[in-house]
């Protein structure tokens, strides 16, 4: 029997339903792949471009589960308008899934599904992909795929998470603490929150607070009048005031000393400012959102960050994780950053070649995303050919691993004691995983919780 040309994805995060499903599914399909975790399907979509998924409605998750299925359903029509939805759901759940319907689902089966039931209404789903296919001249799915949410682009399971945790706090006023290294995208998700909340029409006041001098950051944020100091002209009101209805971006708060961070700290305890100059207390309105490079958690432990402070500003914290933790987004980055430049410096025909783009995944990006933009366009303008070779891109060969070769501590068990073999693992592990303590720990088999004790203990 040959098998019906089409590639089927299961999602459920029942293990059993998996099993069975790709048992009963690979008979009749040529290809059935199947996840668990929903995070995966923007990544698996981009990689395979499915023609049908087959998709749970519920999720253990808990309450909000049918939810998640319909986020997930939003998800994959919106990245892969051509891919065919069909959802799974209980006995009992018919509304839910006429609702589904409704909202792009193609069709539906009752679990526990009849196995000639399920694979009738597969068949028939395949058929009508390979049809519309054949009259547009496509191949598959994947042509069609786009992959932005905002001005994000990104596929990988922890960017799923972000843009998540972005669509959930978007909608409220609490504080956003937004961490992650330098270029991961921290100011675009501070946009894309503002964009997305009830104060979207309203200002978005940047303030890079790395850059603004102690002796100005006063009359920077809460503004001054007239007189207040030598060259204080006329009255002018500060970016608290100018944020007004919309949201204020602080960037860079690591960098504050302590005495501005108190500064600060009062105005948003009492949400009111009091222009330098004046005594009137000014009420604030604005949404909060901060950002930095900077360990936070460790400066609270090493007294150079206010706890109090952090308390007030991490309400909901979005972690955006570096790009060498997420490779699968590299390529779809490589080509949004090519298409620019190419048509930026007029030169249309050029493409990327195989081992470049094997390179550009390979390398570890510590400047991640920016990195990666500024990378490209130097390629793009200096490359003379019309495929962009690895030596276009001035990426030392193997840096990363080199690098960490070179950070890496070397272990020679003689000259130790226990305890500074125990520092040693520590470090070694951490600059491994670039500091990244969930895997760190994993590593060394303890919790993070037990990792942080040692760095702690050790000093590191
Ligand atoms: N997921 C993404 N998709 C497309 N472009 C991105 C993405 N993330 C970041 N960028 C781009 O990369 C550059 C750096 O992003 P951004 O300035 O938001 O990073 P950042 O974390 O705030 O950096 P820094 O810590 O240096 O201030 C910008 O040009 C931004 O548009």
């Amino acid at each position: 029997m040959s098998k019906v040309p089409c590639k089927i994805l299961i999602v459920d995060d029942e293990e059993d339903i998996l099993v069975a499903g790709r048992l009963l599914l690979k008979q009749y399909f040529a290809t059935v792949l199947t996840t668990s975790d929903p995070y995966h399907i923007p990544a698996m979509l981009q990689e395979h471009g499915f023609d049908v998924v087959l998709l749970d409605m519920n999720y253990s998750t808990g309450a909000t589960s049918s939810k998640e299925g319909f986020h997930w359903l939003k998800q994959i029509i919106n990245l892969s308008p051509k891919t065919t939805v069909i959802l799974m759901t209980a006995y009992g759940d018919i509304e839910l899934a006429v609702r589904a319907l409704k909202e792009g689902a193609s069709d539906f089966v009752l679990k526990p599904w009849q196995n000639e039931k399920l694979v009738a209404i597969l068949k028939n789903a395949c058929q009508n992909k390979i049809s519309e296919s054949r009259q547009s001249g496509e191949v598959t799915a994947k042509q069609n795929t786009t992959f932005h949410y905002d001005e994000f682009i990104g596929v990988s399971p922890a960017m799923q998470r972000v843009y998540q945790t972005i669509d959930k706090v978007a909608g409220t006023d609490a504080n956003v603490l937004i961490l992650g290294e330098n270029g991961t995208g921290k100011e675009v998700a501070a946009r894309a929150l503002h964009r997305k909340s009830k104060r979207a029409d309203k200002a978005f006041e940047k303030v890079d607070l790395g850059a603004v001098s102690e002796t100005l950051f006063e009359s920077e944020l809460f503004g001054h009048a007239k007189g207040a100091f030598t060259d204080a002209k006329e009255d002018r009101a500060g970016r608290f005031e100018a944020a007004t209805g919309g949201t204020l971006f602080l960037d860079e708060i690591g960098n504050l000393s302590l005495a501005l961070q108190a500064k600060l700290l009062t105005a948003l305890q009492s949400r009111q400012i009091i222009r330098l100059g004046t005594n009137k207390p000014r009420p604030i309105d604005i949404r909060l959102i901060c950002a930095t490079n900077m360990p936070l958690y460790n400066m609270v432990r090493e007294g150079t960050f206010r706890q109090d402070l952090l308390y007030r500003v991490n309400t909901v914290e979005i972690l955006l994780p570096p790009l060498r933790e997420r490779r699968e987004d590299i390529e779809l980055l490589a080509n949004h950053f090519l298409q620019i430049y190419t048509q930026k410096y007029d030169r249309p025909a050029l493409k990327m070649s195989e081992s470049t783009l094997r390179r550009l995944k390979e390398y570890h990006w510590p400047g991640n995303i920016r990195e990666l933009d500024h990378a490209m366009e130097r390629a793009v303008i200096l490359c003379d050919g019309t495929e962009l070779h690895p030596d276009d891109f001035y990426l030392a060969p193997n840096e990363s691993s080199q690098m960490q070769q070179e950070m890496q501590p070397k272990i020679n068990a003689d000259e130790h004691t226990l305890e500074s073999l125990e520092k040693l693992m520590v470090q070694k592990a951490l600059v491994k995983h670039a500091g990244n303590i969930t895997h760190a720990a994993k590593e060394l088999g303890i919790t993070r919780t037990a990792l942080y004790r040692r760095i702690e203990k050790h000093g590191l």
